[in-house]
């Protein structure tokens, strides 16, 4: 009889072989199971072969599938009274708690079941137990370690088992030293320590004796298991409908409903976790920094105004027509509609008049200032030209002190990089107060930036167009151990300002930084591309905490 008739001989003598799922039919050539769904081909197979050679076909000598658990429970307890949960995992050499959860399942169903609460004292192996049980005793690697010829002391110690090792294999008798050399005192020695460690590990007992000594060495441990005492409920069958969990429109309609068992609602069960919006970490940084401008006695100036006129963007802020920013390089021009055409008409004759001839006392730039360029629409490039559209608003209303701020998004035609979009936001606040001075300014910042955690700061003197003098403001970045620069600065020009209409002593501070800097600081994201843009991975919106504990 070859292999594959044996093997259908016995699926014709035992169809059933508990925790099996059986091939009914075998292509013996190609080793690979047919006919049969639910079989994982060649591993199912393998294991069928293996069984048949070197075992009883008996189903104990079987490890059992955990697949149909359930039923494989109900069909033990159809034969007998009841059974306990730890003893039937050891039994069927599965793991208790995969039983459990299949007891735990059929609890589901009401009746069916009935379960008491059980706990036993088990003996576990401890780490090094399970080591010593896998690799063998420390006193057996030494007598081993010794072999034959004997070996250095020195060298045993040097070993991770020599120390335990030697102490042990000298009280058994197994060697002994003479002048700093080991020898075998006995010929043949028995590892009893692992083959205890292994027997208990199988579940199987062993000697009080031998339990105690390895307590002692704290090689095992006893620890309480807790598991179930299962018997039939008063509504056992092992057969189960399925349960229905929705009652539907169509069970209503076809009466269905009356045949149907319907699933147990579980109020113990957690709830869907409800779905709801999720701040993106740049707008939590953001509020933060529109409270610490409120708290100021800062109001909020509007920027709804992605799309704005060169005039506004650069003009207003005395830059002149040829400077580099206003290139399609570093600025995004709008080519529908390109053009604005509606402007305040002296204001503008005003500014055209400070870039071209000069006044107020400067000499200006002294060039053919065109108001074709002045019309020509740009994404803004700066919340700047917010801040010039207001300061001219607050011209025509009757000057007041005013402590102004906006935060919102900005666009230029960058490279893109790792700290480079094309698109950021900016953070900025103007303060118009009469006779303002430098010292102010700073003394703004300290207190803003203080609210913001940061203490250190420095100054350095820099240009812009439309501030004179202008500060870029740095920071001691504790992480990075060096200055960083996180914001620009400056008084308004007198260019910018008096065309606007603002009286001669009001001096107009103003600063700027970005919104992405801090936020990427706050929350550790070190490329600006995983906070902002296309490619952002939506956990990071979930995920961010709403409450940051700074250091
Ligand atoms: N607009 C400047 C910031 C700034 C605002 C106000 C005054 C001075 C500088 C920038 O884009 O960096």
């Amino acid at each position: 009889m070859n292999d594959l008739d044996r093997l259908n001989q016995i699926l014709q003598d035992q169809p059933y072989i508990e925790g099996f799922a059986q091939p009914s039919s075998v292509d013996f050539s190609t080793r690979s199971a047919v006919k049969e769904k639910d079989l994982k081909g060649r591993e199912h197979l393998e294991r069928w072969f293996h069984h048949l050679s070197s075992y009883e076909m008996t189903a104990d000598t079987v490890s059992r599938s955990t697949d149909n658990f359930p039923q494989q429970i109900l069909d033990l307890l159809a034969s007998s009274t009841e059974f306990n949960s730890i003893e039937l995992a050891q039994q069927w050499k599965v793991d208790h708690q995969k039983l459990i959860g299949a007891i735990k399942s059929l609890l589901a169903n009401e009746g069916v079941l009935a379960t008491k609460d059980v706990t036993e004292k088990r003996l576990e192996l401890t780490n090094e137990g399970v080591q010593f049980a896998n690799e063998g005793s420390p006193e057996f690697l030494v007598f081993q370690f010794v072999g034959t010829e004997g070996a250095a002391q020195a060298d045993i110690m040097k070993q991770p088992f020599g120390k335990i090792g030697m102490a042990k294999a000298m009280q058994a008798k197994w060697v002994s030293v003479d002048k700093g050399l080991v020898v075998r005192k006995s010929t043949d020695v028995v590892d009893s320590t692992r083959k205890f460690l292994e027997s208990l590990r199988l579940g199987e007992d062993v000697d009080e004796n031998q339990k105690k000594e390895l307590k002692k060495r704290k090689l095992i441990s006893e620890v309480n298991i807790k598991g179930l005492l299962v018997s039939k409920g008063e509504s056992f069958t092992t057969n189960l409908a399925k349960q229905e969990a929705d009652l539907t429109p169509e069970m209503i309609a076809s009466g269905s409903w009356k045949d149907k068992q319907f699933k147990k609602y579980n109020f113990e069960s957690l709830g869907v976790v409800p779905s709801s919006g999720h701040l993106h970490p740049l707008m939590k940084v953001r509020s933060e920094f529109r409270q610490i401008f409120f708290s100021m006695g800062f109001s909020e100036m509007a920027t709804n105004r992605y799309v704005e006129s060169s005039f506004w963007n650069f003009d207003a802020l005395f830059q002149p027509q040829q400077h580099p920013a206003r290139d399609a390089h570093d600025t995004f021009f709008v080519s529908d509609p390109a053009l604005s055409t509606k402007f305040p008409e002296d204001y503008l004759e005003r500014v055209k008049t400070v870039h071209s001839q000069g006044g107020y006392g400067s000499a200006g730039y002294n060039y053919d200032w065109k108001i074709e360029e002045a019309q020509k629409n740009v994404l803004r490039t700066h919340t700047t030209a917010v801040s010039a559209r207001q300061l001219y608003q607050l011209a025509q209303e009757g000057f007041r002190p005013s402590k102004l701020f906006s935060i919102d998004r900005v666009f230029r035609n960058e490279t893109l990089d790792a700290t480079h979009l094309a698109e950021f936001h900016q953070v900025e606040g103007v303060i118009a107060e009469k006779n303002l001075s430098l010292a102010h300014l700073i003394g703004v910042f300290t207190e803003f930036f203080k609210k913001l955690g940061i203490t250190n700061l420095r100054f350095k003197p820099t240009y812009n167009p439309y501030t004179e003098p202008s500060m870029e403001i740095f920071a001691y970045h504790q992480g990075l151990a060096k200055w960083v620069e996180i914001g620009n600065s400056g008084m308004f020009r007198p260019e910018m300002l008096l065309p606007m209409g603002l009286p001669a002593d009001v001096n107009v501070a103003g600063y700027g930084l970005s919104l992405e800097r801090p936020t990427m600081i706050k929350y550790g994201i070190n490329n600006i591309r995983d906070l902002f843009g296309s490619k952002i991975d939506l956990d990071v919106v979930y995920n961010t905490p709403i409450c940051r504990l700074d250091k």
